[in-house]
């Protein structure tokens, strides 16, 4: 797993944006093979939304042939209400870009069976060939998509009670009123996450200190549930300093060091579209073989 940090939040979604826009780009995406995305709300992926919608009207991303998938969406909530997740994605990036509404899923908090829609939900992504990219944020408590703390690591999209400290942190959504929060959700389940070919988490503020330090220094653990990425052969988490403030130095040394090396043999420019192992082997052979490195890496 890596963790790369930034100074602050606007780093972070300069980070993210660019890492999706390069992501897109190397896959070349097509009707017949589209890219598929797993998608957050929140105030995490925000700002990256709304670079994402600069870089389409600057024509650097094309969303035509992009796929997505939403992690999750309160029950009981009618689909336009401003808080809920639906109005959330037009709002913030889809209605900007060029994205066609069939290629939209977004789970309906008012199916009349709630247990087929989250059925119909997983067998949707296992039609178009799983997701490539899973982006996320995770609540104070540690939880990814509405995965609350002792759900289970290998569970699948479902109905979810939320847990009272997220109704809380919600609340600032619903006027601050608790009792106008929707306690129960849908979600994708730990394990929809990490089936995703890349996971890629952003977490920042110091009131998530706590959970990324856990999630890094801790053990795989259902009471973190974002901690499973631990185990998900290209996870990444892009924090900022704040969120940094529970973890020992030498973990955040250790992690600068590495992102350290990484920039020595393919230049800052480029950190947004490391590969792994693979990509970086590339880079290293030709890297000794004196090779300029320069311009973007493919995979
Ligand atoms: N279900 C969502 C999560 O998917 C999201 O990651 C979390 C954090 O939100 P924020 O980014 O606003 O802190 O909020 C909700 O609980």
């Amino acid at each position: 797993m890596r963790l790369v940090i930034r100074d602050d939040y606007d780093e972070v979604t300069n980070y993210v944006a660019n890492y999706v826009k390069e992501r897109i780009r190397q896959f070349n995406p097509t009707t017949e093979n589209p890219f598929v995305i797993g998608l957050p709300t929140g105030s995490s992926p925000v700002s990256v939304y709304k670079v994402l919608v600069e870089m389409y009207k600057a024509g650097e991303i094309n969303f035509e042939n992009v796929v997505t998938f939403n992690m999750d969406e309160y029950v009981g909530l009618p689909r336009d209400h401003p808080e809920s997740y639906h109005s959330f994605m037009w709002k913030n990036l889809f209605m900007h870009v060029n994205i066609k509404p069939e290629n939209v899923h977004i789970l309906d908090g008012n199916a009349p069976d709630l247990d087929e829609e989250c059925k119909k939900f997983e067998a949707e992504i296992a039609r178009v060939g799983g997701i490539e990219l899973f982006l996320g944020g995770i609540g104070p408590d540690g939880h990814i998509a509405f995965n609350e703390p002792g759900s289970s690591l290998t569970s699948r999209t479902r109905v979810k009670t939320l847990a009272y400290e997220t109704i809380i942190a919600n609340a600032r959504f619903f006027d601050g009123d608790v009792s106008k929060v929707p306690k129960l959700a849908l979600t994708v389940g730990v394990a929809t996450v990490m089936d995703a070919r890349e996971v890629l988490v952003i977490i920042t503020g110091a009131h998530k200190a706590i959970a990324l330090a856990n999630c890094i220094e801790g053990g795989v653990n259902h009471m973190w549930t974002v901690s499973a990425i631990q185990m998900h052969p290209k996870g990444l988490i892009v924090c900022d300093e704040d969120a940094t403030l529970e973890l020992h130095v030498k973990t955040v040394k250790y992690f600068k060091s590495i992102e350290h090396v990484h920039q020595s043999l393919i230049g800052p420019e480029n950190l947004s579209l490391q590969g792994g192992v693979k990509q970086l082997r590339k880079v290293v052979v030709s890297s000794r073989s004196q090779t300029p490195l320069n311009g973007p890496y493919e995979e």
